[in-house]
């Protein structure tokens, strides 16, 4: 309520009054840069943003813990009680220097002359996309979470892919921030239950997946997969759709659909069984067997293995010299390997799809991303 909320300002403001002049000086000031960044810092560090000004003004955590379900209020309480007994000082030092790098590291990036954002304009709030070399790069960049692919992380890999289809880069580059490529489908998509039911939520799911999909399948130009760390479910489906696959040797290719209630997606169903066999493809897409990557390359899903110590200077060499190569040739090569299959392959996404919104509403779905939670809540 209003008189709540009144309270709650009037409380800070004393907070702030009984620190010395100096440190409430420094403090205000951090917290009227915050409003001046041009830049959304992200969630994880919005986060952590808020619980430093929590534990600053009002000490270590001691609210109740949100419910499980409840995700936004938990992982803000997460966040706060992450600080543990940390001082009410510390965490006001510690939210000034946040702050403070962050507003450097803008002054500083707009100083920046390397990888160019790509695009007219465009800002994403869970990739990184540059240009550069004559290559667009899109990288996931949730690395907190493994790069697990949120829906308005998908809604931005289809904008970026549109984006790079028409662009100037002759090769187009998706790759993971961190140490995952990628962890699939982030599970708590499922539990963002709109008003009109779980059948609303598993449409609109299938709208999206199959929007996604299509953008890989129709997709015109070199599409190159920098597998920098281990993948896992919708992102080692689409894999077959990707015309070069480079992996570190740290990389794995799990898709553990039968695990989570779920059945196969990216044009798996089609494209696994012609380039490993039927038998490979089952151990992969029914029993949730998990591939190193020399499997992954022994059964032509991957390209290419490279030690990880050398994974990135070898494959950017390579990338930069392939993306000198004449762009028109490329692309109509691509588009003479793929043309011939593309039709069908619109086809088998819409039957994936079909078959995944049923699996969605289904009980043996739901189980399984509940126990997901369930496992997390317990840790
Ligand atoms: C709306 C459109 C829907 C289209 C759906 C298309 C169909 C797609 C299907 C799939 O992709 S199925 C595969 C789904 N993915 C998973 O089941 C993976 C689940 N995650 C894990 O098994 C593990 O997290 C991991 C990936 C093996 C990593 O394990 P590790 O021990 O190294 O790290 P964690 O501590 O577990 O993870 C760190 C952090 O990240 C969170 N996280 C990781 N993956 C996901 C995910 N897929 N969804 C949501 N959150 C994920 C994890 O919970 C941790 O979070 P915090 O505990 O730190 O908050």
């Amino acid at each position: 309520s209003l008189i709540h909320a009144s309270l709650i300002l009037f409380t800070l403001k004393m907070e702030v009054l009984l620190l010395n002049d100096d440190e409430a000086t420094q403090f205000e000031q951090a917290k009227s840069k915050l409003s001046t960044l041009k830049n959304d810092p992200g969630n994880e560090v919005k986060l952590k943003i808020y619980a430093l000004f929590k534990q600053a003004t009002q000490g270590p955590c001691n609210t109740p813990k949100p419910g499980m379900l409840d995700f936004v209020n938990k992982a803000k309480w997460d966040a706060w009680k992450s600080l543990g007994s940390i001082s009410q000082d510390e965490a006001r030092q510690k939210y000034c220097d946040l702050i403070g790098s962050l507003v450097e590291a803008e002054s500083g990036s707009s100083a920046q002359v390397s990888a160019q954002p790509a695009g007219s304009g465009a800002t994403y709030e869970t990739l990184l996309v540059t240009k550069e070399d004559d290559i667009t790069t899109i990288k996931l960049n949730r690395p907190a979470k493994k790069n697990a692919i949120t829906t308005e992380m998908y809604n931005e890999i289809i904008a970026a892919l549109e984006q790079a289809a028409t662009d100037d880069s002759v090769i187009t580059v998706v790759t993971g921030a961190g140490d995952f490529y990628c962890s699939g489908n982030d599970l708590t998509n499922f539990t963002k239950i709109p008003e009109n039911g779980v059948e609303e939520m598993a449409r609109h799911g299938a709208d999206l997946l199959r929007k996604y999909v299509n953008a890989y399948i129709d997709f015109p130009k070199p599409l190159v997969a920098v597998v920098n760390g281990p993948a896992v479910g919708v992102s080692v489906t689409v894999l077959g759709l990707f015309d070069l696959v480079y992996a570190t040797e740290r990389a794995t290719f799990h898709t553990p659909f039968s695990q989570l209630g779920q059945s196969a997606e990216g044009c798996s169903s089609y494209i696994f069984p012609k380039l490993m066999g039927a038998a490979k493809a089952s151990e992969m897409l029914l029993f949730n067997k998990k591939l190193t990557a020399v499997q992954a390359c022994e059964l032509g899903l991957v390209t290419e293995v490279f030690p990880d110590s050398s994974f990135q200077s070898e494959v950017w060499t390579r990338l930069k010299a392939y993306a000198k190569l004449p762009r028109n040739s490329l692309a109509l090569s691509k588009q003479l390997i793929r043309s011939v299959e593309k039709e069908r392959l619109h086809a088998v996404n819409d039957a994936e799809v079909e078959r995944l919104m049923e699996r969605w509403t289904s009980d043996e779905c739901f189980n399984a991303v509940m126990s997901f939670f369930q496992a997390k809540a317990k840790l």
